[in-house]
């Protein structure tokens, strides 16, 4: 059984905004999967109806079996979820945050080692969180979705507001996580941290997937190009390393001092390229490189500005449709908080 999977889920704001559109997506439980996407592309709301804070338009999700929309309670009981802007009480110390997650859900956690997990310091659990900075907030909420052993966590940018520590300590804990035999689902928009951490990706773009694989998966499909730079002692006088771009699976070739690169379209001539400086120079190192997450990235929505109107303007208005707190359905679930509904 997959942890999430959605059928057809479209979510229209008012008559203009598509967020999302006939989402088809599967994350298979026990996973790491990274859900990616510029600004405005629809992950957020995806993430809330996955947990009943918005209901879709048209098509289905499923978290763990259940149906998102009827069986909201039983999802909740076995997800842990840090929302988009985690909700905290001001007056409430870190730590009674977390015993009070705990009694909700009738966990016997021990909060301080929660809390130990998500590096939120001793004295700092014992202040109110009214004063916390981003990254102790953003610490605690995360600790909150921890409560409980989880089988799945959604997570929307679980990253912001933490510090380059911070972010690394996340990707630990994810896959601490994960060896758990948690499912982890997150959104992101750092993606060196996605790429090391996730198992496989979903890019979307304008409300739509656009792709959804493993880091080398994307890599062979789009053909993301890979590099591969030799050092050589020299370059001998009638080699113009330019032609090492003739090669079948070599989009170019140049040279700096004595460094050779070439841009292969297919990895395998990476090997071809070799060959042929080996053939008339003396190799001395060898660096390769694969195209980075960020690059696939790049190639996957270079359509969409990231500003909310998708690559093709169809999602034109923006968040002012919804200011009324309603799209027209009449079935919107009652506003809750959602930082303390998981
Ligand atoms: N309540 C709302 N009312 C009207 N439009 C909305 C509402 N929520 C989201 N949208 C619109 O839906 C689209 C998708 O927004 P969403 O927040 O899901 O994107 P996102 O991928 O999470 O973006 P970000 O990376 O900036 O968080 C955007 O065009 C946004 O303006």
């Amino acid at each position: 059984m997959p942890a999430i999977e959605t059928r057809g889920l479209t979510k229209r704001f008012g008559e203009d905004v598509v967020a999302v559109d006939s989402l088809n997506l599967t994350v298979e439980s026990g996973e790491i999967f990274g859900f990616l996407g510029p600004n405005g592309a629809g992950k957020s709301t995806t993430i809330n109806v996955l947990l009943d804070f918005i209901r879709p338009t048209e098509g289905s999700a499923e978290v763990l079996g259940h149906d998102a929309q009827r069986e909201t309670q039983a999802i909740r009981e076995r997800v842990g979820v840090l929302p988009e802007g985690a909700t905290l009480y001001d007056r409430l110390t870190g730590r009674e945050h977390v015993e009070w997650v705990a009694d909700t859900k009738r966990a016997d956690d021990d909060p301080d080692e929660i809390l130990d997990r998500v590096g939120l310091g001793r004295e700092d659990r014992q202040r109110r969180a009214g004063g916390y900075s981003k990254g102790m907030s953003q610490r605690l909420a995360l600790g909150m979705a921890l409560v409980g052993d989880p089988d799945l966590l959604i997570l929307d940018e679980p990253s912001s507001g933490l510090d380059p520590n911070g972010i690394q300590e996340m990707r630990d804990l994810l896959r601490e996580e994960a060896e758990r035999g948690t499912t982890v689902f997150f959104s992101s928009h750092i993606l060196p941290q996605v790429e090391a951490v996730c198992d496989r990706v979903g890019i979307m773009s304008g409300g739509r997937l656009v792709a959804e694989d493993t880091i080398e998966g994307l890599r062979e499909s789009t053909g993301g190009s890979s590099q591969i730079t030799a050092t050589v002692d020299r370059i001998p006088d009638g080699f113009d390393p330019t032609e090492l771009g003739t090669l079948a699976g070599v989009e170019r070739a140049s040279s700096d001092g004595n460094a050779v690169t070439a841009v292969c379209s297919d990895p395998g001539a990476k090997m071809d390229v070799l060959k042929r400086i080996d053939e008339v120079a003396t190799v001395r190192d060898i660096r390769s490189e694969e195209a980075s997450l960020e690059e696939l990235f790049n190639r996957y929505t270079a359509a969409d500005p990231g500003d909310g109107t998708g690559p093709t303007g169809s999602a034109e208005a923006g968040r002012t449709t919804e200011a009324s707190g309603s799209d027209g359905s009449d079935d919107e679930p009652a506003e809750e908080s959602a930082g303390v509904t998981a």
